[in-house]
């Protein structure tokens, strides 16, 4: 069946907040028929180095390089673009605002303007295809949708909090559950242990950027220990959940194949003798950038120690981009990868990322960002895909709970899905 084409009457955009309170873009698109289709950008602060560029304030400067400059790149240039024609695919919307970005980062129009209009135009695509987004992007995608393992990031150190933390993120992942639901209910009953311990070891549970705790804590081990023990104390057992981590290297990379982990100095061989001794000691099931983006001598040590045994997946390795997922796939840098609509900045290239990584046997993670909004185009893209696993912050910090609240909703409205990693 011919899909419909998409006709755009207007398009508004307008400077917003994110979840640290930086500026953020939020585009609507309103349609022929007078329905509207929104979305907003989120934003990382551990960004990598190959993502494509932002027109971003460093504080609320509402003037300069910033979010206002995308705004009017929205309303200007892009509006007479998408309003002049009928479009009759994402990718063929896509092409046309790369094109007329012509950087080949979208530097000129800024990757939070180009995302944006590309969600939304995603959303109005699923709108006059007269179904939900997630049931879009499976179509689009060519996948059987999946409810997703949620990765609850609990423990926050690195860019994301002001403690002495090498490691960005600890996470809990309910692998062994049976439901969305039960994944749910694990994440909000150890996140509140957890909360009770921190709160006596340390007499305050103060957040991080993604609503993890971030106590005064000075090495992954005191981190895996306290997570560790609020599985157990909240009646779960390893089997239920493993943890997950995102180390997030280049943090702690000091260069020349070294880096800085508990104050010592530790070249990358010494680096992955430490992850292996995690691997034995704690039930870790997968690591996120355990080595720095352009440290591939580190990432392919890893590979051939654990990769049989452990799932390791490249972030700011690849950012999200096709060429840069299938180099790792014949290089045997990682055996995952993560997946973050702004890295790449548009839906369908998003699209190409998650096939190139199919292609390639790897499994793919997708991820909010540290700066997020309410915007829940995460969730459906997770269950559309059929991917098997989100990581979306902690479960319990609005802007993060907004993406599971989507998951809980797609569970119960289909209840006919499967729940797990792929
Ligand atoms: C979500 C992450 O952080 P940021 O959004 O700051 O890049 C990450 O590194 O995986
Ligand atoms: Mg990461």
């Amino acid at each position: 069946m011919p899909s419909q084409a998409l006709t755009i009457r207007s398009v508004e955009a307008e400077q917003v907040l994110d979840s640290r309170g930086w500026p953020t873009i939020s585009v609507a698109l309103t349609l022929d028929d007078g329905s509207v289709h929104a979305a907003a950008a989120p934003a990382g602060a551990s960004t990598g180095a190959f993502e494509a560029v932002e027109l971003r304030d460093q504080g609320v400067e509402y003037s300069g390089r910033g979010v206002l400059n995308a705004v009017a790149g929205v309303e200007g240039e892009i509006a007479a673009m998408l309003t002049g024609t009928a479009w009759s695919s994402i990718r063929d919307l896509d092409d046309a605002l790369r094109s007329l970005d012509y950087t080949s980062n979208l530097s000129r129009l800024g990757a939070n303007a180009v995302v944006a209009v590309s969600m939304a135009a995603s959303r109005a695509f699923a709108h006059i295809a007269g179904v939900p987004l997630y049931t879009w992007i499976a179509g689009q995608t060519g996948s059987q949708p999946l409810l997703p393992v949620p990765h609850f990031n609990v423990l926050n150190g690195g860019a994301h909090a002001a403690n002495d933390l090498d490691f960005q993120e600890f996470m809990l992942a309910p692998v062994g559950v049976s439901s969305e639901q039960a994944a749910v209910r694990v994440g909000s009953e150890i996140y509140h242990t957890l909360q009770g311990a921190v709160r006596e070891k340390f007499g305050t549970a103060g957040l991080g950027d993604e609503g993890g705790f971030a106590p005064a804590l000075s090495s992954p081990v005191q981190a895996l220990d306290l997570l560790l023990a609020a599985i157990v104390e909240a009646g779960y057992s390893t089997e239920d959940v493993k943890i997950a981590i995102d180390p997030a290297a280049n943090g702690f990379y000091l260069g020349d194949g070294s880096y800085q982990v508990e104050g010592r100095r530790l070249d990358r061989r010494q680096l992955v003798d430490y992850y292996d001794g995690l691997l034995g000691d704690y039930p870790i099931w997968s690591i996120e950038d355990g080595f720095a983006e352009d440290d591939f001598e580190g990432w392919q040590l890893m590979y051939e120690r654990v990769h049989d045994t452990t799932q390791l997946v490249g972030d700011d390795l690849y950012v999200t981009d096709p060429a840069r997922i299938r180099d790792g796939a014949e290089k045997r840098y990682s055996n995952a990868a993560l997946i973050k609509v702004n890295q790449i900045g548009t839906v369908s290239q998003t699209f190409d990322a998650i096939a190139t990584a199919r292609e390639n046997d790897m499994a793919c993670m997708v991820s909010h960002r540290s700066g997020e909004t309410m915007d829940t185009f995460i969730a459906d893209l997770v269950v559309g895909s059929g991917v098997g696993q989100i990581k979306s912050g902690s479960p319990a910090r609005g802007e993060r709970v907004a993406k599971y609240n989507r998951l809980l909703h797609i569970a119960r409205r289909e209840p006919s899905l499967r729940y797990g990693l792929r």
